[in-house]
């Protein structure tokens, strides 16, 4: 656990200094800048190939910046030893990705119930009231026993967001979380993913190509090669 180091509400969420990518000789982006405050939703837009996901794995310090620095609660993650970095991840991150990522043979209970046991909890009867509050929250009350194959997208998208929610992080990184659903249910899901943010004061960085996501956002940026500017 790294709450002595990362529960410092004073702290600022995310500051990002002068962030540069590259894959060997091919330069990605540069003099990125991006600061977040608590309960903040903010999109993300940039065209394909500009480097979106490479900056939510440099900011996950899923990946390494070639040369700035990503701060989450003052901590400098991509300066940390691998398990500083991954237990700052469990403790302090949220991710929904555009293909789900929930585990097929695990039943819905037990795939948002995954973030509570990587953080070592261990009493049953908190995780699974935990996990049910979650899922009430988006929508899925009744559906625990389920698994993934028994799900529509909407749904398996609210799973996703349950998950990443659960224990209540500090940041949510959404990597086009709507791209795989019909715009009603990307609309449903892009309510419920900002409200669930805004409500629990986390942050929210949403990478997307959607129109609709932008306009429920706090603050649109745009990634360029040559850094982030405002919409
Ligand atoms: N592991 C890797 N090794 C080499 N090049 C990579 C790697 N990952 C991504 N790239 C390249 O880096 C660039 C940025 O990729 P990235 O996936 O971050 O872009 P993106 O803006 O998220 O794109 P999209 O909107 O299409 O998902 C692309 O040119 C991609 O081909």
């Amino acid at each position: 656990m790294n709450r002595a180091t990362t529960d410092d509400h004073t702290a600022e969420l995310l500051h990002i200094r002068g962030l540069a990518k590259a894959y060997g000789r091919t330069p990605v982006f540069h003099a990125v800048e991006l600061r977040m405050r608590r309960g903040e939703v903010v999109a993300l837009l940039g065209e394909s190939g500009v480097g979106k996901s490479s900056l939510l794995n440099c900011i996950a310090g899923l990946d390494r910046p070639d040369a700035g620095s990503v701060r989450i609660l003052g901590q400098a993650i991509d300066a940390l030893a691998e398990p500083q970095a991954a237990a700052l991840r469990r403790e302090q991150l949220g991710f929904v990705f555009q293909a789900f990522h929930v585990l097929p043979h695990l039943s819905v209970r037990h795939n948002v119930a995954l973030p509570l046991l990587l953080q070592g909890l261990r009493d049953p009867a908190a995780i699974h009231a935990r996990v049910d509050a979650m899922l009430a929250e988006v929508g899925l009350a009744g559906l625990a026993e389920r698994r993934p194959r028994e799900l529509s997208g909407g749904q398996l998208q609210r799973v996703a967001i349950a998950r990443a929610l659960v224990h209540r992080p500090a940041l949510i990184l959404a990597d086009e979380p709507t791209g795989n659903l019909d715009p009603d249910t990307a609309a449903q899901v892009l309510d419920l993913l900002c409200a669930q943010a805004r409500d629990s004061g986390a942050g929210c960085l949403i990478v997307t190509h959607s129109a609709a996501a932008a306009a429920r956002a706090d603050r649109v940026l745009r990634l360029r090669a040559d850094g982030v500017a405002s919409v």
